[in-house]
């Protein structure tokens, strides 16, 4: 009779650790389908990400940044946010990849990252004394289910005016050779700048208010429950 009750006891336990296996496996999938991670390489980015308290994974994507001329610079920031959260998520099964770019905008002329010296003098001596747009794109991808959204900002920056030697020593600093437009309002670049109209972060490359309203349609309040 002991015997018997013995057998039933640890049939019970068996079953219950079967439960909480099942349950945990859940959580784990759960957990795994609200990862975050970043499709990029940029400091900035990380840095403005864990700012507002997120944690994420990086994985850095490699894709191709060749776009048609004839894109508009809206257009052209979702298409390389696109481009780069694609890149990342089809390589993972779950995860809501987050992909992003930044754009230098001035009399329709795009400036991105600088090529070498001379490139960077050339954009910050257009830039200077005038108004400039920068756009930064967004794309968010949930890995499992391949559910996109994909959205930009603008923020237009006046650079005061700066004379050649200027340009120079703050080129010579090494700051702006990884920005578009040659230079980092959140850097040395700070005292280029007279005033902004919009979003600061969109200039430092991931409009973090943006983002969170995306991230909001995916069930994801930064703020917490
Ligand atoms: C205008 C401006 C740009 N930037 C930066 C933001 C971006 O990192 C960079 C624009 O280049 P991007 O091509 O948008 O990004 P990235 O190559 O640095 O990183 P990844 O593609 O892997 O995400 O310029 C600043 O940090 N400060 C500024 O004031």
């Amino acid at each position: 009779m002991q015997g018997i009750f013995v057998k039933y006891e640890t049939q019970l336990q068996a079953k219950l650790i079967l439960v909480i296996l099942t349950i945990s496996q859940g959580l784990v999938i759960c957990v795994n389908e609200r990862r975050i991670v970043l499709a990029s390489g940029s400091p900035r980015r990380r840095e403005l990400l864990a700012g507002i308290g997120l944690s994420f994974d990086v994985i850095v994507s490699h894709v191709d940044e060749t776009v048609d001329e004839e894109m508009d610079p809206p257009a052209l920031v979702q298409e390389l946010a696109y481009r780069k959260a694609h890149d990342v998520a089809k390589s993972l099964k779950y995860g809501l990849v987050i992909g992003a770019d930044t754009i230098v905008v001035i009399d329709d002329e795009v400036l991105g990252k600088p090529t070498d010296v001379q490139d960077a003098i050339r954009m910050l001596s257009r830039l200077q004394g005038r108004t400039h747009s920068v756009y930064s794109g967004i794309a968010i991808i949930d890995a499992k289910t391949s559910e996109k959204r994909i959205a930009y900002s603008r923020t237009d920056v006046k650079m005061r005016s700066l004379s050649a030697s200027e340009i120079e020593r703050y080129v010579s600093t090494g700051e702006p050779m990884d920005k578009a437009g040659s230079y980092a309002i959140q850097g040395i670049g700070a005292i280029l700048i007279d005033s902004i109209q919009g979003d600061y972060f969109t200039v430092v490359g991931l409009p973090l208010s943006l983002l969170a309203s995306m991230l909001s349609t995916f069930d994801i309040d930064v703020l917490g429950t």
